[in-house]
């Protein structure tokens, strides 16, 4: 069947048996232009129309599904801590790089033997001791993307401390560490001593970033006055040899410099309150406070209520003043070993603890210890590091709501108490903050999204989609109606 267009009516011929409808007469040329009459008119538009659904359905299509590359990326952080170096595998994929919550830890390798500033008398061994970790590295991530892969060390108090105390000695151990790192297929991006500034502001950037906290409910990017940096949560880091306090205090001016930091992330403004204290980590505390109380003995001997009833150990005092943290008190000791007996209380341990934190005085509206400004405390915080050891030790991380702070204190308090014959040891840190910081991995401002929500994109197709439908069907209504309409209407 053929559909001829004519301004006048088709007339119907049968051709053996086929029905056709065939041109009839041209239009008369009266003399003046022809007029379009009405059914070409509607044609045209039916036909602009079609055209515009059409190409408006193509570029939708073309613009929404554009492919994007589907592979992985993966970054490797060595954490060289002051007690032990940690080695973290991150992936995230590629096409979201700058989006809030898709990096994921991966890996987890726990370096043998000392953290790398333990080596300072044979720097050698601080690289060697991180090959089984590296090779641990070169299995995780697929070998096509060893090259691209970049891989960071950072170290943290122990080398801070070996480098107040010798300079040289530290370049050799990042030397050594870094010898290692570049033989690595990976892409080396550098080894070096972190301030305890940029340690607490990972340790914040990590932790918030695992909370989702940066991400902002929708309705707020309407209401950009409301945005602050209220709704994150505070960082507490306890580590061997330093430990930091990172927050986002109420208060907008933040009485001293050194502690203030301010962020921009994904478009909305953060001033946050940090402080490391070098020598307040669980190891260095412990020698402070050995060496405060040697102060007060005669002979060595130390009966000390932090160790378990029933603990013996002797050690020489020289081990004690091996860093910057104790002061030169050893010359004017009268004896070279100390006695140590645990006599395991709680309350008591408080006490002498207390030594070590010095509250006289403060040279700003309130302070933490030893005249460091800490502005008033202010919402949540996420304790990492020895704070989650000891209470997972203590069988308190395993509940869904946070532990109330006198059940902890039973818990540590009845665990003090046991006698030493009778006792038998996911990660958050700074790692992960540092190499979404190093990666440019989390934007100053909201990342670019889609041109259209999914919502607004499917309702855009639907109706793009009824009024190709509807031109059709008006279109074959215009030009195919059925004889009987045919004869009313025309
Ligand atoms: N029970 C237990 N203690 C641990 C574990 N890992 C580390 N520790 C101890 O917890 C304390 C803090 O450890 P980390 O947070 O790893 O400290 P670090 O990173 O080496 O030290 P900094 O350089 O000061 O950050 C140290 O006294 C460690 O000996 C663990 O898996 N279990
Ligand atoms: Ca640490």
């Amino acid at each position: 069947m053929h559909l001829s267009l004519s301004s006048s009516e088709p007339a119907e011929a049968e051709k053996g048996g086929e029905r056709t409808l065939a041109l009839m007469d041209e239009p008369k040329v009266t003399g003046t232009k022809p007029r379009t009459s009405w059914p070409r008119k509607a044609l045209l538009i039916l036909g602009f129309l079609f055209a515009l659904a059409a190409i408006a359905l193509v570029a939708m299509a073309v613009s929404q599904n554009k492919p994007l590359p589907k592979n992985i990326k993966y970054g490797i952080v060595l954490d060289a801590g002051s007690s032990h170096t940690n080695l973290y595998v991150y992936e995230w994929p590629a096409e979201k790089e700058n989006d809030t919550g898709v990096v994921h830890q991966v890996e987890v390798c726990k370096v043998e033997g000392l953290g790398i500033s333990g080596y300072s008398q044979d720097t050698e061994k601080a690289g060697l001791s991180l090959q089984h970790c590296m090779k641990r590295a070169q299995e995780v991530v697929p070998e096509q993307q060893h090259r691209e892969t970049p891989v960071y060390l950072g170290a943290t108090a122990g080398m801070r401390l070996l480098s107040l105390q010798n300079r040289s000695m530290a370049d050799r151990v990042l030397s050594a560490v870094e010898k290692t790192l570049r033989s690595s297929p990976f892409n080396f991006q550098g080894a070096r001593v972190i301030s305890g500034q940029e340690e607490g502001a990972y340790g914040w950037i990590t932790i918030n970033y695992l909370l989702g906290n940066f991400k902002q409910p929708g309705w707020l990017n309407f209401l950009p006055h409301l945005r602050s940096s209220r709704g994150t949560s505070g960082a507490l880091d306890l580590g061997g040899a330093s430990t930091q306090i990172t927050f986002a205090p109420d208060q907008e001016l933040i009485e001293s410099q050194e502690n203030s930091l301010h962020f921009r992330l994904y478009g909305k403004n953060y001033n946050v309150y940090t402080h490391s204290f070098l020598c307040y980590g669980k190891d260095q505390a412990l020698r402070l406070k050995l060496a405060t109380d040697l102060q007060s003995t005669q002979n060595g001997s130390l009966l000390d209520p932090c160790f378990h009833l029933g603990y013996l150990r002797i050690m020489n005092i020289s081990d004690l003043y091996t860093n910057p943290c104790i002061a030169n008190g050893e010359q004017q000791l009268p004896f070279t070993q100390l006695h140590l007996q645990g006599n395991g209380d709680y309350q008591r341990c408080r006490m002498t603890i207390q030594k070590i934190f010095n509250t006289s005085y403060c040279p700003y509206s309130s302070c933490a210890f030893n005249g460091i400004f800490l502005p008033p405390l202010q919402g949540e915080f996420g304790a990492f590091s020895a704070f989650y050891f000891v209470m997972n030790f203590l069988n308190l991380t395993t509940e869904k709501s946070p532990v109330p702070l006198d059940k902890a204190t039973s818990a540590v308090e009845s665990f003090c108490s046991r006698p030493w014959h009778e006792i038998g040891s996911s990660d958050a840190g700074w790692t992960l903050g540092y190499m979404l910081n190093l990666t440019n991995m989390i934007p100053a401002e909201k990342p670019p999204t889609r041109p259209l929500s999914h919502a607004s994109y499917v309702g855009l197709m639907v109706f793009c989609s009824l009024v190709l439908v509807a031109v059709l069907l008006l279109s074959w209504l215009t030009f195919h109606k059925p004889k009987c309409l045919q004869k009313g209407l025309i």
